[in-house]
């Protein structure tokens, strides 16, 4: 497997590549976001290791624009909690604070290392399955098995992570177009003064850094879909444009001077409010009146909780496949905890979510707890309240730095010590002193919990 790391600090290039070299993986190197692109066009990666702050740009970005379809571990210096809660919402599996430790960084590779040598080819059929039991969504199979076969124009409304893109991608393959090419093109990810260029290409030497003549995508896309996400971003001078080019059929690329026809289907998608924008006067009216010939709207997760439990079993069976691990099983009360969950970063968090309960479940089972600690974790992350997992950290590094590394011992047991009788005198308070049920909350059997109680001095009458 290889792995790539992406991190303009040589150091932290050094050391990873020391540590993943040891695990046997492949190591390659990026300095910034433009290597990190070339390396993705000529290698299969296994895991990528991410910095946050790159010399081209935030990695955070980098991974939002989903690039990266393999399992990401975000590497920064910042420990404030949003931004860890963030990296899981768009898409990272880890989150590891500078400086990480090295342990910690072999366990994960161990928990993907079957990555990609165990793709079995059915994964690629069933990648692009679209799930929803939902009347909402239904209504909208209905709509888009009616308009898939025609070319008519199609706008894809929802906030992230709803599906937009991979609604635009289906509506391709079921049409008279998928063998043809399907061009997807953020507008938003793309700096203004390039957009024009990307879109509808350059003559050699129209701008500076135009070397070379250039195919722009509305070209490329020639016979096929072209896919404009996030267009309510696009520049004002360029809406022009490009409603020029639709009602004309035909581009000119920057610096050119003849036009040339092009047979392109438009899909286009955002997760802004367009009408507000018109009324703001940010977005044409008459583009949008262009656009939105089939109007389709992806509601938000957290309007369809039907959805959930099937779509947690099945991005769990992706994960898992992707992953080459054992599946293990969402027990029921596990995947009604799941359903209750407001998703604001919609399926692509669950996405996460699930590929992070795949990972780190050590049982055969995902129980009502696991979903607790991993919601828990990412909710309290972004109340900006601690997590469970940072509250130990935090103290053990105290307890360390009191200490001195030197004179730890038995540190594993003095981390017990410490955790056991708060959870043992809240289980007993739960259960009113019934040892039977504390055993059966804790996990643990009858026996164990009375020499607890007995080694913590914790008397059980006080609890009845
Ligand atoms: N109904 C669904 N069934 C199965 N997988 C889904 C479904 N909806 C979304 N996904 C998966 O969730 C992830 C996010 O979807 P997608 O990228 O299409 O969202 P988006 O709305 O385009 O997001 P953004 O606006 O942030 O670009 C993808 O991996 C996609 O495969």
């Amino acid at each position: 497997m290889k792995a790539l790391v992406i991190d303009d600090d040589e150091g932290i290039r050094w050391i990873l590549d020391r540590v993943l070299q040891e695990e046997d993986l492949e190591v390659i190197q990026a300095g910034s976001i433009g290597e990190a692109e070339a390396a993705l066009l000529d290698h299969d990666i296994g895991i990528t290791f991410l910095d946050v702050y790159l010399p081209d740009g935030n990695g955070m970005d980098f991974l939002a624009t989903g690039a990266l379809t393999m399992p990401v571990v975000m590497l920064t210096a910042e420990t404030t909690f949003g931004h860890a809660a963030e990296a899981y919402r768009i898409g990272a599996m880890e989150y590891l604070p500078k400086p990480f430790d090295l342990d910690e960084v072999r366990q994960l590779v161990q928990r993907v290392r079957p990555v990609k040598e165990k793709l079995k080819p059915a994964h690629a059929e069933k990648k692009d399955l679209i799930i929803g039991r939902s009347q909402a969504m239904q209504n909208l199979f209905r709509t888009l098995g009616r308009v898939a076969a025609s070319d008519l124009t199609v706008l894809i409304t929802g906030e992230s992570g709803t599906g937009k893109e991979m609604v635009a991608k289906t509506l391709h393959e079921r049409s008279q177009r998928s063998d043809s090419a399907f061009i997807a093109i953020n507008t938003a990810a793309i700096p203004a003064e390039l957009l024009e260029s990307e879109l509808f290409g350059h003559e050699k030497g129209s701008f500076t850094g135009a070397d070379k003549t250039r195919e722009g995508r509305f070209e490329q896309a020639d016979g096929g879909t072209l896919f404009l996400d996030e267009i309510g971003d696009m520049p004002a001078a360029l809406q022009a444009k490009l409603l020029r080019v639709l009602e004309e059929g035909r581009v000119q690329r920057v610096g050119g001077s003849q036009s040339k026809t092009v047979n392109v289907r438009l899909l286009a998608a955002t997760h802004q409010h367009l009408p507000k924008k018109i009324a703001k006067g940010e977005f044409r009216e008459d583009l949008y009146y262009r656009l939105n010939v089939i109007p389709v709207h992806i509601p938000p997760l957290r309007e369809r909780r039907d959805d959930i439990h099937e779509l947690a079993n099945f991005l769990l069976d992706q994960a898992v496949e992707e992953l080459g691990m054992k599946a293990p099983i969402l027990l029921d009360d596990a995947a009604d905890l799941l359903s209750r969950h407001d998703w604001p970063g919609n399926v692509r968090e669950l996405k996460n979510v699930m590929r992070r309960l795949a990972v780190l479940t050590p049982g055969a089972s995902i129980t009502l707890s696991d979903v607790a600690l991993a919601l828990g974790n990412v909710d309290n992350m972004q109340k900006g309240e601690e997590t469970l997992s940072d509250a130990v950290t935090r103290c053990t590094r105290s307890y360390l730095n009191q200490l001195g590394y030197a004179q730890a011992i038995n540190l594993h047991q003095h981390l017990l010590e410490q955790v056991e009788p708060p959870l043992l005198v809240l289980a007993m308070e739960k259960c009113n002193g019934n040892q039977l049920k504390v055993a059966d909350m804790l996990g643990l059997n009858r026996n164990t919990v009375r020499k607890l109680l007995r080694k913590y001095d914790i008397d059980p009458q006080y609890f009845r």
